[in-house]
């Protein structure tokens, strides 16, 4: 399966996801002195009920926050959309360091992680639908800088903490993902797809300008993982990585 490592990372994918040489493949380094002001662009429209939160989940890759999408309570309309878009999900890319981690770059630079809130065009019945169309989705990125203490990633830090060793899921409710957008909403934009396989070529990006903040202890606890997402131990692949999991447990 792929993933991040030597033999299933990024320069594998295209051996089992040709489109990975496609035409609109993400991320791309954003060059703010190559860009172009488009004045036919709107403000983005961002209206989140936190009541449309239904739980987190450990995919493997990420963490993330999954939404109740069958109705129109949290959408994405305006910026460089026309029509509606429904959240349907948010979650984190970050690295094994602060030097990097982020997806998307910003002349070069490289963030220590980055907020993906993924929403699906209403003019599809689905997001798996809407997921192979080239005006299905959109995605909201938010680059994260280290910084002051974030109150609202701390209360998915609690959380993501409880689904650990659980396994994969657990519930959550009434978080409001509008807390996790910075202050000004000025964005970059261009078409683009999924970052993880499939990566279709589906996403229409909408990338913040300015970060928030996490803070380096806050970061850390993102990075540990207490038993891989599977959550059982027969998956260890040798006693070396079982013996490195129990230690972790222990101390
Ligand atoms: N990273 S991203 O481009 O925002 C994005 C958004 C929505 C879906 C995906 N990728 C996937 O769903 N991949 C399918 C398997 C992921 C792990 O379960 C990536
Ligand atoms: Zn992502």
């Amino acid at each position: 399966a792929w993933g991040y490592a030597a033999n299933n990372g990024p320069d594998k994918w295209a051996d089992s996801f040709p489109i990975a040489n496609g035409p609109r493949q993400s991320p791309i380094d954003i060059v703010p002195g190559e860009a172009s002001y488009d004045a036919e662009l709107k403000p983005l429209v961002l209206k989140y009920d936190p009541s449309t939160c239904l739980e987190i989940l450990n995919n493997g890759h990420s963490f993330q926050v999954t939404f109740v999408d069958d109705t129109d309570s949290s959408t994405l309309k305006d910026g460089p959309i026309s029509g509606t878009y429904r959240l349907k999900q948010f979650h984190f890319h970050w690295g094994a360091s602060d030097d990097k981690g982020s997806e998307h770059t910003v002349a070069g630079t490289k963030y220590p992680a980055e907020l993906h809130l993924v929403h699906w065009n209403t003019k599809y019945e689905s997001f798996g639908k809407a997921a192979s169309q080239p005006d299905g989705l959109a995605v909201v990125g938010v680059f994260l800088k280290i910084g002051a203490k974030n109150a609202s990633l701390q209360k998915l830090i609690d959380a993501f903490e409880s689904i650990k060793t659980k396994g994969r899921q657990s519930s959550f409710a009434n978080f409001n993902p509008a807390t996790l957008l910075p202050g000004c909403l000025d964005y970059w934009t261009y078409d683009g797809s999924l970052t993880t396989p499939p990566l279709l070529e589906s996403v229409t990006w909408i990338v913040c300008k300015e970060p928030i903040s996490i803070s380096s202890e806050q970061v850390f606890l993102l990075r540990e993982p207490v038993l891989p997402y599977q959550g059982d131990w027969l998956c260890y692949h040798t006693l070396e990585q079982l013996c490195v999991q129990i230690l972790s447990l222990l101390l």
